[in-house]
């Protein structure tokens, strides 16, 4: 693959993801994705939004080079994924379920990513606290996974994810399984360690809300094949407060979005039925 797969306007932020012409059909033959083009400038917050079966997982996964695209290409910072290293950036995957280690302590599962690339005890019990603070957990660092709310348990996940210190964090529904007061506070934090962290963020959620109060463009995909269909972009200054949500602006956003998924799932369901 080229290093460089496109030329970068004097002045812009440098592209943080190219996906080009990438598309995805699994070995039973289910096309979960058509060709699909999409750019992510370093520091942006994107969301993928779409019905069930849209392709949201399986772009992010291909971002994150854990799956491969049948054809296309994805490059982080202009690097392949495989060889993101030579751009002296990281990534970081965040998971639906907190995937947590249920024998061994907070500290030690945020501690794994660093046991498992060697990272020197001295420097890794650091870089651990310094994750557990930033999701506001270091009285829990001896605790079980067990002792802790299912709130907490993603905040173990995330901070399992900030250790690396990566540039990119990619996030497949993070929230979904949260009760809806944990999901508001969770998102809030998320936005002040995207500002603090200078993150860029690809996240995927079901929620119109979150996704308005999180992103600076939303992407709407459509299923049966997925792909892209439309791009919103949040023209909000941040910080955002909980109280833009309750905003006539947000109202708006919403109504967009919402008129956006009903005209993606009904192509969704004209494709199903012909
Ligand atoms: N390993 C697989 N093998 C075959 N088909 C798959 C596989 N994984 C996903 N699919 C199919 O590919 C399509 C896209 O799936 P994907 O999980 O990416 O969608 P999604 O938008 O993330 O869905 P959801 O919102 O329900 O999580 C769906 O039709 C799904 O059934």
């Amino acid at each position: 693959m080229d290093d460089v797969l496109s030329t970068q306007a004097l002045g812009r932020p440098p592209a943080a993801v190219e996906v080009l012409s990438a598309h995805k059909t699994y070995p039973n033959g289910t096309v979960a994705l058509q060709p699909v083009d999409l750019s992510i400038a370093e520091g942006e917050f994107v969301t993928l939004l779409g019905p069930s079966g849209c392709g949201k997982s399986t772009l992010l996964k291909m971002v994150a080079g854990l799956l491969e695209p049948t054809d296309g290409r994805i490059a982080l910072w202009r690097k392949p994924v495989q060889r993101l290293e030579e751009s002296g950036k990281r990534m970081a995957f965040v998971f639906q379920a907190p995937t947590l280690m249920p024998w061994a302590s907070v500290e030690s599962n945020v501690r794994l990513p660093l046991d498992l690339s060697k990272v020197p005890r001295s420097e890794a019990d650091g870089r651990v606290a310094d994750a557990l603070a930033l999701v506001g957990l270091t009285k829990f660092a001896k605790a079980l996974p067990r002792a802790l709310s299912g709130g907490m348990q993603m905040r173990v996940s995330i901070a399992r994810s900030l250790v690396v210190q990566p540039n990119l964090l990619l996030m497949d529904e993070p929230f979904g399984a949260l009760d809806e007061i944990t999901r508001h506070k969770l998102d809030a934090d998320l936005l002040e360690l995207w500002r603090e962290k200078k993150l860029t963020v690809m996240f995927v959620t079901h929620s119109i809300h979150e996704a308005v109060f999180l992103s600076n463009r939303v992407v709407m995909m459509a299923a049966r094949p997925g792909r892209i269909v439309e791009e919103v972009v949040i023209d909000e200054p941040y910080p955002r407060q909980p109280e833009f949500m309750v905003t006539p602006r947000f109202a708006e956003y919403a109504k967009r979005l919402q008129d956006s998924l009903l005209r993606a799932s009904l192509e969704t369901d004209e494709e199903v039925v012909s």
